[in-house]
């Protein structure tokens, strides 16, 4: 038994540990854990602060970053911003106490969550050189910034200002400077800050960046967009997936008193119906008292939750970047790179995970600049912000890892694994919240849902890729016959004629009956805000042709002003079916048609397909897919059916094209 005066000692050495002292012990959970990481997350965490304070005071964001070096370890780091500023009276608890923010309790989209990050940062620089961080500050309303040197009491979790005055800061209306010295290595590469604003840039095409490196080389990663993302609302829970412990904290703080009325105010989606069916499935009374709501009954209510349909989160708690922006920023950002093809990018539709709503957006680049004999490169983004460690914790990872691209037409060995070839996987995550690994925030959790929704939209963005591949490969070939028969045989026929002094012959009836196809080029052509794209038809086949013609427009902004020939058949305004007129053996016939209001890269290959006609015969369009009514509306929906596992031969649906090119070689 242990003595009265060991017991004393053991309770009197039990004592509070403040979350800030906790943190200075461990700040590798926070990120800060070597000196090349912890100038990156320095940089990340205030450039982050910058970029969601932008965004909530719909300012497009001007941000400079400048690194310069004191001394062998030591580095000066400022980032200086053009957002609402922060009020005077809430400066030192922003930049001075850990877990204190203005986003923890929200449900909305935002790249800071937790109330530490910029704390962090001044904490960690404190640490490593002794140095108080500075900060800068001017609201709209404000005559004056207010600046203040301030270090961080960690014993007690509270800010000490050192100094604090108000100077004039004419030339911002409003913004936010820090300034931090902190122990690191500044590195260049896949992981250094060059890069992670560079991916920074490629996701907030809206943002203008600026970075002054510690040599004093100046890099501009310019705005290439006017348009500020959509502003992300705040929402209430959803309910799908809702954990049991959530829900008996949502039950003691709701000021409901009833439960069909908890049900009805305290989640989105819960109507006055639906609430009645999860009360019923529950086998709960609607007019339960909240207060007698115990365990067992948040059990019992969690399973009916889980028991009735419920309407999928609304999508604009959530600011995905959409297709154009993807595009947008991807080809801004790459284009020393000059890649062959940027695939459509995906954007999936909202799901929930633990009552958090979520969605995924995939892009995918090809060809070009990038090397074909490496993995292909991975950008991860969670809430536009990007991932540079922990790649292989990562959900996105895992997702990449498990899908099966070479029926894509990227190599991997036996299916599994980081392909490789020359292409770039873009993923985004967008939640209310994010279920990072770590507080480092730099992986995402492989919750199901998530791997499931990041999957659906790689394979959406794959098939894209394997069309432009197949449609590369067939024209490559046909080319190639083509050249060899246009060049060689009026060659042969000349010398032939003159050896035996006779007319040299009409060759167009050979030329046909050699190639015996229906070969189908196209050209886009964009000039001043206008697309024109050309559709030629030509004949080399020894009969008469008579087929339809159809291909799909792009979703956004799509406006069609004029046509060479009516289309017979128009469908969700972006699919146009023309019934070609009879075109004659060796004749040429040709489609033409302008397009309004788009941007230039949003349209630069068109999908084209063909019926009515054997497909054997056609080179350069598909066959019309089976499901062309869905097609453009939701052909991702083809995944649903579970995946099968197949031989090393074998893909996952018809192909059409191969069949159509297996045949042709036959
Ligand atoms: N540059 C800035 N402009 C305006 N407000 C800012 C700026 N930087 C920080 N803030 C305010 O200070 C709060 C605390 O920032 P901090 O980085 O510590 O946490 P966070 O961004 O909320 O979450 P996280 O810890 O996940 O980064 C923010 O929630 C925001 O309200």
């Amino acid at each position: 038994m242990p003595s009265k005066t060991t017991t004393t000692k053991t309770v009197k050495s039990q004592k509070d540990i403040s979350v800030s002292e906790f943190f200075e012990k461990n700040r590798q959970i926070l990120g800060f854990d070597s000196p090349v990481k912890s100038l990156l997350m320095g940089v990340k965490e205030a450039v982050d602060n910058s970029l969601d304070a932008c965004e909530e005071a719909r300012i497009l964001p001007d941000i400079l970053v400048e690194i310069s070096k004191m001394d062998q370890k030591e580095y000066k780091v400022t980032i200086e911003d053009n957002g609402p500023g922060i009020p005077s009276a809430a400066m030192p608890n922003v930049f001075g106490r850990l877990l204190h923010g203005s986003r923890f309790h929200a449900v909305r989209q935002s790249r800071g969550q937790q109330g530490i990050g910029i704390s962090a940062t001044v904490m960690c620089a404190q640490i490593t050189t002794g140095k108080p961080a500075t900060a800068r500050s001017k609201v709209k309303s404000a005559e004056a910034a207010k600046e203040i040197d301030i270090i961080i009491d960690t014993k007690k979790n509270t800010p000490v200002i050192l100094r604090e005055e108000y100077i004039p800061w004419n030339e911002k209306e409003s913004g936010t400077r820090i300034t931090f010295y902190m122990s690191g290595r500044y590195i260049t590469g896949k992981q250094s800050i060059y890069e992670y604003l560079r991916q920074t840039a490629i996701v907030n095409p809206h943002a203008s960046l600026t970075f002054i490196d510690p040599d004093g080389h100046k890099y501009i990663f310019e705005r290439a967009t006017n348009e500020l993302p959509p502003q992300s609302k705040e929402i209430k829970p959803h309910p799908d997936g809702i954990e049991l412990g959530t829900l008996m904290n949502m039950v003691n703080a709701s000021s409901e008193k009833s439960l069909i009325k908890f049900l009805q105010n305290d989640f989105s989606r819960i109507s006055e119906r639906v609430a009645k069916e999860i009360c019923s499935a529950a086998g709960i009374t609607e007019t339960t008292r909240l207060s007698t709501m115990d365990l067992e009954k948040c059990k019992q209510l969690q399973d009916g939750i889980g028991k009735v349909k419920i309407m999928a989160p609304q999508s604009d708690c959530l600011s995905p970047i959409g297709e154009n922006l993807i595009r947008k920023g991807l080809k801004h950002v790459l284009s020393d790179i000059k890649p062959e093809y940027y695939a459509p990018p995906i954007t999936r539709d909202p799901k929930s995970h633990s009552g958090n709503p979520f969605l995924v957006e995939v892009g995918i680049v090809y060809g070009g600049g990038l090397p074909s004999d490496q993995q292909v490169q991975i950008l991860r983004f969670a809430n536009r912000v990007p991932l540079l460690y922990q790649q292989g914790a990562c959900a996105i990872t895992k997702a990449i890892e498990a899908t099966d691209w070479r029926r894509y037409g990227l190599e991997q060995r036996g299916g599994t694994g980081i392909p490789y070839g020359p292409a770039i996987i873009l993923v985004h995550i967008a939640s209310t919240k994010i279920p990072f690994t770590s507080e480092a925030k730099e992986a995402v959790s492989a919750i199901p849902q998530i791997q499931e929704e990041i999957t659906l939209a790689l394979k959406a963005c794959g098939r894209s890729l394997r069309t432009h591949l197949n449609k590369k490969e067939r024209k490559k070939k046909t080319r190639a016959k083509f050249e060899i028969v246009q060049v060689i045989i009026p060659l042969m026929a000349e010398k032939t004629a003159n050896v035996l002094g006779k007319p040299i012959p009409d060759l167009r009836g050979t030329i046909t009956k050699i190639m015996n196809v229906v070969w189908i080029d196209e050209s886009i052509t964009y000039d001043k805000g206008k697309h024109r794209a050309k559709i030629t038809i030509y004949n080399y086949t020894p009969k008469n042709q008579k087929f339809k013609l159809h291909t799909v427009l792009p979703k956004e902004g799509t406006s069609l002003i004029s046509y060479s020939l009516n289309p017979s058949e128009v469908k969700d305004d972006i699919k146009l079916t023309w019934d070609l007129p009879r075109i004659a053996s060796t004749e040429i016939f040709e489609i033409s048609f302008e397009l309004n209001g788009l941007d230039k890269e949003a349209y630069e290959e068109m999908d084209i397909y063909v019926s009515n006609i054997n497909p054997v015969d056609v080179m350069g369009a598909d066959p019309l897919p089976g499901d062309w009514d869905l097609q453009g509306v939701n052909f991702t929906e083809v995944d649903m059916v579970p995946d099968v596992e197949i031989s090393e031969e074998e893909d996952e649906e018809p192909d059409y094209d191969e069949t159509e090119e297996d045949l042709y070689d036959e």
